[in-house]
């Protein structure tokens, strides 16, 4: 059964997003962070400071891969880096699936993140000129990836069901 993937940077809406359209496709949503951090039964920031990165990275392309091959249909919202490694972007085009980038410029990702850092371990300790720096490189590095998307959606400027309707333009 399909698989409706929602990817993008760090506070670009992804949960957000998928709660809501969860709530109004009737369609099951499962959070790739969550579902990483109930199979390992630690946080991410725990897995990060225990394990380290790359502990966490093969993690999140195994149980990335095992959603992607359950039988039902649902939306996976991904982790701001899933795209990024272990050739998970191969994983985002291909039959069954539709991938759909929310688009967010670096002011938006900044004013959403500044605000709520803690519980992200790569941008926790930074301070918010440092932050902003980080995003810009950051967005830059990854935006090859999330362009591998089959869809793109920009979310600058618009309520969670403005964002909502133009996902589910996109899936009709
Ligand atoms: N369209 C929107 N308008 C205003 N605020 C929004 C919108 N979408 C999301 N937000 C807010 O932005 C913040 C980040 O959203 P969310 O946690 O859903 O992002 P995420 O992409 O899942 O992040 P992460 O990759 O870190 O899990 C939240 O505080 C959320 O309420
Ligand atoms: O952008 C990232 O690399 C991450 C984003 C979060 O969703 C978590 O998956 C984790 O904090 C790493
Ligand atoms: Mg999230």
């Amino acid at each position: 059964m399909r698989k409706i993937i929602l990817l993008g940077y760090m506070g670009c809406g992804k949960s957000t997003i998928a709660k809501k359209l969860s709530k109004d496709s009737g369609i099951a949503f499962i959070d790739l962070d969550e579902y990483i951090e109930k199979k390992a039964n630690l946080s991410i920031n725990t897995i990060f400071e225990k394990h380290g990165e790359i502990y966490f990275r093969k993690l999140e392309h195994q149980l990335f891969v095992e959603l992607l091959h359950s039988p039902e249909e649902i939306i996976i919202g991904l982790g701001g880096g899933t795209p990024c490694y272990a050739n998970n972007h191969t994983l985002l085009i291909g039959e069954g699936v539709v991938s759909i980038y929310l688009k967010a410029s670096i002011d938006t990702l900044y004013d959403r993140l500044s605000s709520n850092k803690s519980k992200r371990p790569l941008i926790a300790n930074k301070s918010d000129v440092e932050m902003k720096e980080f995003i810009a490189m950051h967005l830059f590095e990854r935006s090859f990836y999330y362009n591998q998307a089959n869809y793109k959606v920009v979310v600058d400027n618009k309520t969670i069901d403005q964002v909502v309707l133009d996902v589910m333009c996109v899936l009709a």
